[in-house]
């Protein structure tokens, strides 16, 4: 099955609270809103959101009993075959997209990796999104110890920053600053904006001068610490893939985040992953893409930063600015 006919998967997160299922109720209402199917994970016995969700989307399927990113991914997956047959069948109609909004303790790059490298989804689901809800007035003073709402933020590709309305405008330059520290390759959106899945969502094709790298390296106080490396040559594909499986086979356990955008002797490619998990590389073929320079941006928990720098350095005979 090639990669065109796989049902994009928009994964939605956000520490607990934070306004997750207040701003998808509000997506599934708005008229350009994708054919949409909804999973809710929920801890307890007795599920509330789905409740919600489902007054707006009947389909709504709740998976509770447990945390999807950890005890139920089985239930995960049935869930995800179950939708896909139904439709199949016409007993419910047929979607475009599959929203799995998670508990607010989830790990996303737990589900990346079920979704990834299970053998039946791998072939019918692609994830293309992560949506983390953050909420202002919690989000940088409350959250930030917590290493789950690191890793969510971390594996953001679109932030969404809620309760815009409940804090002076002032205070927002100083959570748009941590939260890019900790992930700086992610869009950053006000939830209240009325924004469409289309507007939370990453596009077939890559803007480009939407894609931010940090120059160096820094540490943003929450214990993560990010890596941005910046080049001009052309890397030779083959020893890059090599370096990364290596670095990830030994430090997996430390990647939050990585994202690249390699030139290298095939193209231009685009490389995002969500903890240990890699997407499949994009190639990029557009005039615009050619001309940029090489990006590498890694975000880890203890992880030596300077060490990460050498190591590519030296194995990739390249000097980065
Ligand atoms: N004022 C204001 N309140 C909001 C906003 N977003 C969410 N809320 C409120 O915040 C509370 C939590 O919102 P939810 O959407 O249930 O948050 P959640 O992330 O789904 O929560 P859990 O599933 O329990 O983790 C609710 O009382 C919402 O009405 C917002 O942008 N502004």
């Amino acid at each position: 099955m090639s990669q065109r006919s796989l049902v994009p998967i928009t994964l939605l997160t956000g520490f607990l609270g934070a306004g997750k299922t207040t701003w998808l109720s509000a997506a599934l209402q708005s008229e350009t809103a994708d054919r949409v199917a909804v999973l809710v994970n929920e801890f307890g016995e007795v599920g509330i959101d789905h409740i919600l969700v489902g007054e707006i989307a009947p389909d709504t399927v709740l998976l509770n009993s447990g945390c999807v990113c950890c005890q139920i991914r089985g239930e995960l997956k049935d869930a995800i075959l179950n939708l896909l047959t139904r439709a199949h069948c016409g007993e419910i109609p047929q979607f475009d997209r599959i929203v799995i909004e998670t508990t607010g303790l989830a790990d996303p790059s737990q589900i990346l990796s079920t979704l990834t490298f299970d053998p039946v989804l791998h072939n019918q689901v692609v994830l293309q999104d992560v949506v983390t809800v953050v909420d202002v007035m919690n989000g940088a003073s409350l959250h930030a110890d917590q290493p789950e709402w690191v890793a969510q933020v971390a594996a953001a590709s679109t932030i969404l920053i809620s309760k815009t309305d409940l804090v002076p405008e002032a205070l927002l330059p100083d959570l748009q600053l941590r939260l890019s520290l900790i992930n700086p390759v992610a869009r950053q959106l006000d939830a209240q904006q009325n924004l469409t899945f289309a507007d939370i969502t990453s596009s077939s094709s890559i803007d480009l001068n939407s894609l931010q790298f940090p120059g160096s390296a820094h540490r943003d106080g929450t214990g993560a610490a990010t890596l941005g490396l910046t080049f001009d040559t052309s890397l030779d594909w083959t020893s890059f893939v090599v370096w990364l499986s290596a670095v990830i086979q030994r430090h997996g356990a430390n990647l939050l985040r990585v994202k690249c955008l390699l030139k290298t002797q095939e193209g231009v490619v685009l490389i995002d992953g969500v903890g240990h998990t890699l997407h499949h590389p994009r190639h990029l073929d557009s005039e615009i893409a050619s001309n940029q320079k090489s990006h590498l941006v890694f975000i880890a928990r203890d992880l030596d930063m300077v060490r990460l720098r050498a190591s590519f350095e030296a194995f990739l005979n390249v000097k980065v600015s």
